[in-house]
């Protein structure tokens, strides 16, 4: 293939560099393109790139946002997200200034343009910038003013790359070439190498016609007797300029003095030809580029310019050729009546000013959207900001990654365990290397006939994969999967009906293996796979535990295809970016890299390697925190309809990580439309397209605390699962909570063992007395003030929501399918129940919500009122071995939890329907 004109640019000694940033480009691979198209080599940015990228788009929220709410000016937030900008745009150079040893692969970014008349600060600024640029192939821009000049002979003798700019006259590039060289003697007198140091200086091109050009009009208009020439000079000053320039340059850098530099390794300091976009469109739109074309020099262009290049460029002699002529026109140019000195100063005059204007416009759109972004916390924007510089003041980041459990709990036990539960921080880091390993089954299953997956399992088990699931789909080679987490027993026989047995695969997920729901989900289908396979039952079978649990040696005396071990220092809450969620991820065929390079860039975004201010999960964490700390306890979360089974996985992270010792944070998840909402709320809105952008604009508009997170993709779920697990774990340290263990959940596991025990023993239940009951449904629960005069359940319902107080919740615990059809039934009546009490709801199916919000429900604060709803079971089914059948064990575990509840002194009724439950049962609030 022959080479571009960009390409031979290169082979002609000259480098073609991009003349803009922007994110956009950086995150649509749009400069990786540019690469690895051979098309260009280095990147320049200034102020007015800054600027226009910043007021073109919000991309730049995701810095803005953090930084803004942690309280830091629109100065601070720009070096920020510049420095994110710069510093991922050098990792793209990096393979081309290695492979050039540090010749090329350049990426600038320049000291602020306040600072152009101060030497002393821009030599601060100069370090302060290489300093957090932590990156050998970045240049820092430093202008050529008077000022300027020292500057750069200091920094060079700092020993840091520099991109000298705003140059527009012949002498301040000969001062400009002299300050280099200085820097560099410099550092040899001191005894400091100079073989790493690299440095252009940027002459700018265009400019310089645009002046001239405007004098020399005006000349050939007076019609005087310079007119003629005049016009003979027109678009022939700067290049001419230029070719002067290069050969000063080929001179100084050869002279003897330079050699004794070039000996010790000092670089040649390259030209680079800026500002060479054409601006009139009567001359030819890449005279700039092929004019000025010469070994050792740089031609750094905007867009359209490498576009114009690339298409019609020709690679001639350029700078080499027409010095004698240049000469010409510049002895030409005063006694036309052009003062060059003039037009000099005042480019480098205009040239300043105009990087400061855009310098401070670009300071104002961030300070307005830093101002929107505060204001969006309604009351909360001081705590929030307060939140954040209390973790930074705890160092949380450094000491969470230090495994140091002094963050949560003095409790010597409650430390012991935290030791071993903080594996999730290093999951995505992991992650590929489980990848890797689950490729193979995909590909051996599909062969033996298997296109489907059920997942049984509960909690951190499934939620996860539930998510992930929903929102990313089943790939095109992948197994279409669903997951079994509830023991009704129509619930059951819908999961057995939809898993034909020839063409599944079980996946038995339980960290501890010893989870009574996934145990006997496997035992029940596991009879079913060895009357039907056969000897094969084993094949269709794969379990996913920690080490030497009973799980993992059931699999091995049944013989299942596989054990998958999990990562024992990982709860199963914070597992999804393990081997519990990636294995299903890759057998559902997903695009799993994908899913971990979002995973990893918030897990960087979320480490000390990130100032605090701009680690996004610890501004979620702060704003939780600070809301729950300001009695805004309930995280109402409002997600666009494609995100919306990222709120159950969320459910269990926050209630279950923080809701003990009487504290805790309720996740109010897939509410209804209201028109009012309590002031005990907080709202997290996840936007990936806007289409319930009103509805959090409603709840903004009325003053409670927003918190906008936008997803670009689906596949920014890696990344989220990273960022509330870390908003998990700073709130729960900012709450006091040891967000890593369950210590509630236990006891209705054992009240329900002790009903199972003795349904074993008497074949029946003891459901005890109702207080309260007719032909539909009998009433469980405490003696109730006036529930004797009820003549409906409306009126029982209506009794017991008497009850409500300001800050509380009503909680919806149903053990009835899940599926459309109640799910709208649940929503209508909680709907109803906020409109009666404007109290905020949540619903949780049971018994999978006792592995996610019932341990808020029994350990957190006493502000929950709790409506449990069961109903007789349409259909049933026995588990093998068990001696029982799931519509028993599913009401063992309905009335354990119910026990568990009242024990807690907890308000609480259940409402046990005396049929299947169905559409139009549930109660009217009155
Ligand atoms: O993976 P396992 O051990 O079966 O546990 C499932 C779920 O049950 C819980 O332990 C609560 O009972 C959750 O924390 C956990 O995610």
């Amino acid at each position: 293939m022959s080479k571009s004109s960009l390409q031979q640019l290169v082979d002609a000694g000259q480098s073609p560099w991009l003349d803009n940033i922007d994110r956009r480009l950086l995150k649509d691979g749009g400069l990786a393109k540019l690469i690895a198209d051979g098309d260009i080599t280095g990147v320049t940015s200034n102020p007015t790139i800054f600027n226009n990228a910043i007021g073109g788009s919000r991309i730049y929220d995701e810095t803005i946002q953090p930084m803004a709410l942690a309280g830091n000016d629109p100065e601070s937030i720009f070096y920020q997200l510049a420095i994110e900008d710069i510093r991922q745009a050098a990792d793209l150079f990096r393979p081309i200034y290695d492979q050039t040893n540090g010749a090329d692969g350049y990426v600038s970014l320049e000291v602020s343009p306040k600072l152009a008349r101060s030497t002393k600060k821009t030599v601060e600024e100069a370090k302060r910038l290489w300093k957090l640029l932590n990156r050998p192939n970045v240049m820092i821009k430093i202008p050529a003013t008077l000022q300027g000049l020292p500057a750069i002979t200091a920094v060079i003798a700092e020993g840091i790359n520099v991109n000298v700019t705003l140059i527009f006259s012949i002498e301040r590039y000969q001062a400009v070439a002299e300050a280099y060289i200085r820097g560099l003697e410099k550092r040899v007198k001191a005894k400091k190498p100079i073989d790493h140091i690299a440095s252009c200086a940027s002459f700018f091109v265009s400019r310089i016609d645009t002046k001239v050009d405007g004098q020399l009009r005006k000349i050939v208009e007076a019609g005087g007797s310079n007119s003629k020439l005049a016009s003979e000079l027109m678009g022939k000053a700067a290049v001419s300029t230029c070719k002067t320039v290069f050969g000063i340059f080929e001179e100084t850098f050869a002279s003897e003095r330079f050699q004794k530099l070039a000996a010790k390794g000092g670089r040649i300091q390259r030209t680079l030809w800026a500002s060479t976009s054409m601006k009139n469109p009567a001359y030819r739109d890449v005279l700039y580029v092929e004019s000025l074309i010469g070994a050792n020099t740089i031609n750094t262009m905007p867009p359209g310019t490498v576009k114009a290049f690339k298409d019609h460029g020709q690679v001639g002699k350029g700078a080499n050729e027409g010095k004698a002529e240049a000469a010409k026109v510049l002895a030409d140019l005063p006694k036309a009546g052009i003062d060059m000195m003039e037009v000099s100063a005042q480019l480098e005059d205009e040239g300043v000013k105009s990087f400061i204007a855009s310098y401070k416009e670009l300071l104002k759109t961030i300070d307005k959207r830093s101002k929107e972004f505060r204001k969006s916390m309604g009351n909360l924007a001081v705590p929030v900001e307060n939140a954040i510089k209390a973790l930074k003041e705890k160092d949380f980041v450094a000491r969470m990654e230090n495994k140091d459990a002094s963050l949560w709990t003095m409790d010597p036990a409650g430390q012991k365990e935290i030791g071993i539960r903080l594996g999730w921080l290093a999951a995505p880091a992991k992650g590929a290397a489980i990848i890797e390993s689950i490729k193979p089954l995909l590909a051996e299953c599909k062969e033996e006939g298997m296109s489907r997956i059920l997942l049984l399992g509960m909690g951190g088990s499934s939620l996860g994969v539930e998510t992930m699931s929903l929102i990313l789909g089943t790939g095109e080679a992948g197994m279409e999967l669903k997951i079994l987490d509830m023991t009704n027993p129509d619930q059951v026989l819908a999961a057995a009906h939809w898993a034909s047995l020839k063409k599944t695969l079980f996946f038995v997920g339980s960290k501890s293996g010893s989870t009574s729901e996934s145990n006997a989900f496997m035992d029940y289908f596991w009879e079913k796979a060895q009357k039907t396979l056969g000897k094969k039952a084993g094949r269709h079978f794969i379990a996913i535990t920690d080490p030497e649990t009973s799980l993992s040696k059931v699999a091995e005396e049944r013989g299942f295809r596989k054990v998958l071990l999990s990562d024992p220092e990982v709860g199963g809450r914070y597992s999804a970016l393990t081997m519990f969620g990636l294995a299903p991820s890759v057998l559902m065929g997903q695009d799993t890299d994908k899913l971990l390079e979002t995973a990893l860039s918030m897990s960087e975004l979320c480490s000390s390697s990130t100032p605090i201010e701009r680690n996004p999960g610890i501004m979620l964490g702060a704003f939780i925190a600070a809301g729950v700390l300001k009695g805004k306890d309930k995280v109402t979360l409002i997600t666009d309809p494609e995100l919306a089974a990222f709120g159950p996985w969320v459910e269990q992270l926050i209630a279950e990580s923080s809701g003990k010792n009487g504290k805790g944070i309720v996740p109010v998840d897939a509410e209804p439309k209201l028109d009012f909402y309590s002031t005990d709320r907080v709202f997290v809105y996840l936007r990936l397209n806007g289409k319930n952008e009103r509805r959090a604009a409603k709840a903004r508009r009325a003053g409670h605390p927003l918190l906008v997170l936008p997803w670009n993709s689906g596949y920014d779920l890696g990344g989220a699962f990273v960022q509330w697990e870390v908003a998990t774990t700073a709130a729960c340290c900012l709450m006091g909570v040891n967000p890593f263990d369950q210590p509630d959940v236990q006891e209705s596991k054992v009240r329900t063992k002790q009903l199972t025990d003795a349904y074993l023993k008497d074949g029946k239940l003891n459901m005890g007395s109702p207080i309260w009951e007719n032909e539909v449904a009998a009433i469980y629960g405490d003696h109730l003030n006036g529930i004797d005069s009820a003549k409906s359940l409306s009126d029982v319902l209506s009794v017991f929501l008497k009850q409500v107080q300001i800050g509380d919740y009503v909680g919806v615990n149903a053990y009835v399918p899940r599926n459309d059809r109640t799910m709208n039934e649940f929503t209508k009546f909680r709907s109803a129940i906020t409109k009666k009490t404007v109290t905020p709801t949540t619903l949780g199916y049971g018994p999978r919500f006792q592995h996610s919000t019932g341990q808020l429900h029994k350990g957190g604060a006493n502000n929950g009122l709790f409506i449990e709803i069961t109903a007789e079971p349409s259909a049933d089914a026995e588990i093998p071995g068990w001696k029982m059948p799931f519509s028993v064990l599913e009401a063992a575990q309905a009335l354990g939890d119910f026990d568990t509840l009242q024990s807690r002194k907890r308000r609480v009724i259940r409402i046990h329907f005396k049929k299947p439950f169905g559409r139009g049962m549930l109660p009217e609030i009155k």
